[in-house]
């Protein structure tokens, strides 16, 4: 098969959930994550907030070990593009895209090895939520930094 001919589906492993806004007089409320909620192996490590101006892109990047939990709440919403870059996997060659942010409030969890990128797209700057089940660069911020980046790659068949 193409390295660039992916198959528009659903891939496996990728947890796509929508959250639920609380509203009341004082403004909203979401949960973000729960332990109860979420398999033992991808209990977060830690977690980062990031701001993305409005058209620019983060990523495409893959994890070797990680987890992504990412929570798209607003402001601002967001396209996400997934690639099952597995070869191991039942959805090998799968392009799956979701639409996120502050209206359809999601959280997007993204195995190892699935390609991952996000656009804002408006309206105005648009806010992530990160809670991945390993630490940026290790104990102490120490170690290596398990991240593949693609972005500047004028190959790669990962395109947003
Ligand atoms: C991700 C991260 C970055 N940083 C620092 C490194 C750098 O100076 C600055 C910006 O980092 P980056 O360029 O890696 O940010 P960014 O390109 O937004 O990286 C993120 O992209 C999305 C698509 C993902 O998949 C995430 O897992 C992560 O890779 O923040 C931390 O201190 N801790 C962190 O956990």
């Amino acid at each position: 098969m193409e390295k660039n001919s992916f198959i528009d589906g659903i891939i496996d492993g990728v947890i796509v959930r929508d959250l639920k806004k609380f509203l009341d007089e004082r403004g909203w409320l979401c949960e973000l994550y729960r332990h109860d909620e979420l398999y033992y192996e991808i209990h977060p490590q830690m977690a980062y907030a990031s701001m993305t101006n409005p058209g620019i892109t983060r990523g495409p990047h893959a994890h070797k070990e990680q987890t992504d939990i990412f929570c798209f709440i607003g402001p601002g919403n967001f396209k996400v593009v997934l690639w099952d870059n597995r070869s191991h996997s039942e959805t090998y060659m799968t392009r799956q895209i979701i639409f996120a942010g502050q209206d359809s409030p999601k959280m997007i969890i993204v195995p190892p090895g699935v390609v991952h990128g996000y656009k804002s797209i408006g309206p105005g700057p648009g806010l992530v939520f990160n809670a991945p089940n390993k630490l940026y660069a290790g104990e102490g911020k120490r170690g290596p930094v398990d991240e593949i980046r693609y972005e500047n790659d004028p190959n790669s068949p990962f395109k947003l």
